[in-house]
């Protein structure tokens, strides 16, 4: 949760802009995650088929050479049986044949020798010029198989190695019938395994890359990279066999081998004449490990792209987190300086003792008065109001009391109910000022006698008064006109009042009295 809130306050999630830039930044990257991942993809999918490709490739090419191989040593075998008396093998030069046999083994590399076997297994003739002592071979599977089957069709048996030389070599054989189709013996070429070794070894393969001879029945002949203790071996229960050659003679599959527990990439194909497959699987994983490393520069340089869009992204976002911060700041101090300045004014115009309007506002609204009386010719009236023998007062009760005496004398001038649009002013010391704008001298006599009365009823002590009662009284003078601007209205207006004030002292004081022009 706290974990969270962090992350928010980072991202500053809390305004509109910290969301916006932050999920542009989330799509930026999710974009460029998208896009690494679809190219590489790509990129591994590309290589896998070029790899099929090449499986599918190898395997017919090598399907087809063994089927020449194998074709080769039946041609051989079939010249073999023309050539043998239509009585069998009783009338032969065996010497003469033997000769006969080298010559022909001579000319196919493949070939581990040649053979004639007689009715009972024993040989007759043999490439290697000597038949030796102990030679019968009619328990092989070939041996068996031909006894028991009249057709004249060539048959390759499984791996066996060769009594004459211990050789391991795949068997092709091919049945000899007296003039009656009656068994009269086998006719032998072995092909060696070391061929199909040699010639494997010519392709450029990775170390566990495998390139596989075998019997459709499932029996391995030869499978590289192994050595001999792969010959014969069962695969039937590959799903080269249980689930690909059911469907067709060629193709690509990729599993899991189950001699080495590697997955391959295989292509497989049928020989078209014998019933041989040869199956070239690629290591799968080191086809990943290569692939990884062709393409580990494109993957750093997609990180370094995303980190620095990220990196600049986060710049940028806090550059912007910052304006915006500056901002809010700015706007806070621009509210605060105008809330100090709307202060400042109220104070300059403001008096500081009584909270009345000072002399600058009074001076500034009798201006704009006379002014306006100038326009309207209606008249000014000016109240100037003065408290009675404070020099009394403050020498009695002291200067803070006479402050005091100031202010409550202020708030009772205030309450009085005057127009919206006159002003009650702190004159200077003791003095009180109103301006009534739109105002004649009956009225504002009447608010003088209004402002005197007020103030007496307040009774505020004052002891050392000279007047009727020991309470603090005032006297107003009042004087109006209508502005003129040839004339220092401001002056008239102020010496009318003056001279009222004046006479209300003169008479008494505690009263209001109006001056005439
Ligand atoms: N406490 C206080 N006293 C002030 C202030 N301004 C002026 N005074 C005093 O007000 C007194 C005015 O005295 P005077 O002008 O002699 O007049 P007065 O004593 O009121 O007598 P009359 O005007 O003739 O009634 C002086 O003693 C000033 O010191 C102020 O702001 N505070």
């Amino acid at each position: 949760m706290k974990f969270k809130k962090q992350v928010a306050r980072a991202l500053a999630l809390d305004s509109s802009l910290g969301r916006s830039i932050t999920f542009f930044m989330a799509g930026l990257l999710i974009a460029g995650v998208a896009t690494s991942t679809w190219t590489l993809s790509r990129s591994w999918e590309r290589a896998v088929a070029d790899t099929e490709r090449d499986a599918i490739n190898l395997s017919v090419s090598q399907a087809r050479q063994a089927e020449d191989t194998f074709l080769q040593a039946e041609l051989v075998l079939r010249d073999i049986r023309r050539s043998l008396p239509a009585d069998g093998l009783l009338g032969v030069d065996v010497k003469q044949f033997d000769g006969y046999l080298t010559e022909l083994k001579a000319r196919l590399p493949q070939l581990h020798g040649l053979m004639v076997y007689d009715t009972q297994g024993d040989m007759r003739a043999t490439s290697f010029g000597k038949v030796p002592l102990m030679s019968n071979n009619s328990d092989r599977e070939y041996f068996v198989y031909h006894r028991r089957n009249g057709h004249g069709s060539i048959h390759i048996g499984h791996v066996i190695r060769s009594r004459s030389t211990g050789d391991l070599v795949i068997p092709v054989s091919l049945r000899i019938s007296d003039s009656s189709g009656g068994f009269a013996g086998v006719l032998l070429a072995t092909v060696k395994i070391d061929y199909f070794r040699h010639f494997y070894g010519y392709f450029e393969l990775q170390n566990r890359d495998l390139l596989a001879l075998i019997n459709t029945d499932g029996t391995a002949l030869y499978v590289r990279p192994y050595g001999d203790e792969m010959a014969n071996r069962n695969l039937s229960a590959s799903p080269l066999f249980t689930r690909e050659l059911a469907r067709k003679d060629r193709g690509n599959g990729t599993w899991v081998s189950a001699l080495d527990h590697v997955e391959r990439i295989y292509g497989f194909a049928r020989l078209e004449r014998y019933p041989l497959v040869v199956a070239a699987g690629y290591d799968k994983p080191a086809l990943w490990n290569s692939w990884l490393n062709d393409s580990l520069p494109d993957l750093v340089l997609n990180a370094m792209l995303l980190l620095g869009t990220l990196l600049m992204g986060s710049i940028i976002f806090r550059q912007v987190r910052l304006n915006v911060r500056n901002q809010t700041e700015l706007a806070v101090l621009r509210d605060e300086l105008t809330s100090i300045n709307h202060t400042l004014q109220l104070m300059a115009l403001a008096d500081g003792l009584t909270g009345l309007a000072n002399r600058r506002q009074f001076d500034l609204f009798l201006a704009k008065s006379l002014k306006a009386s100038a326009v309207t010719q209606k008249p000014v009236a000016l109240i100037m109001i003065d408290i009675d023998e404070f020099k009394r007062y403050n020498d009695f009760y002291g200067h803070v009391a006479g402050d005091n005496c100031l202010r409550m004398v202020g708030e009772i001038i205030q309450k009085l109910k005057l127009c919206h649009n006159d002003l009650i002013a702190r004159y200077g010391g003791e003095e009180f000022a109103i301006i009534l704008p739109d105002t004649g001298p009956e009225a504002a006599l009447f608010v003088a006698r209004q402002a005197v009365t007020a103030v007496r009823s307040a009774q505020i002590p004052h002891i050392k008064s000279s007047g009727r009662y020991p309470i603090v009284t005032i006297s107003a003078g009042c004087y109006s006109l209508i502005a003129d601007p040839d004339f220092d209205d401001a002056l008239r207006l102020k010496e009318g009042a003056d001279k009222a004030l004046y006479q209300a002292k003169v008479q008494g004081r505690d009263r209001a009295i109006a001056a005439t022009a």
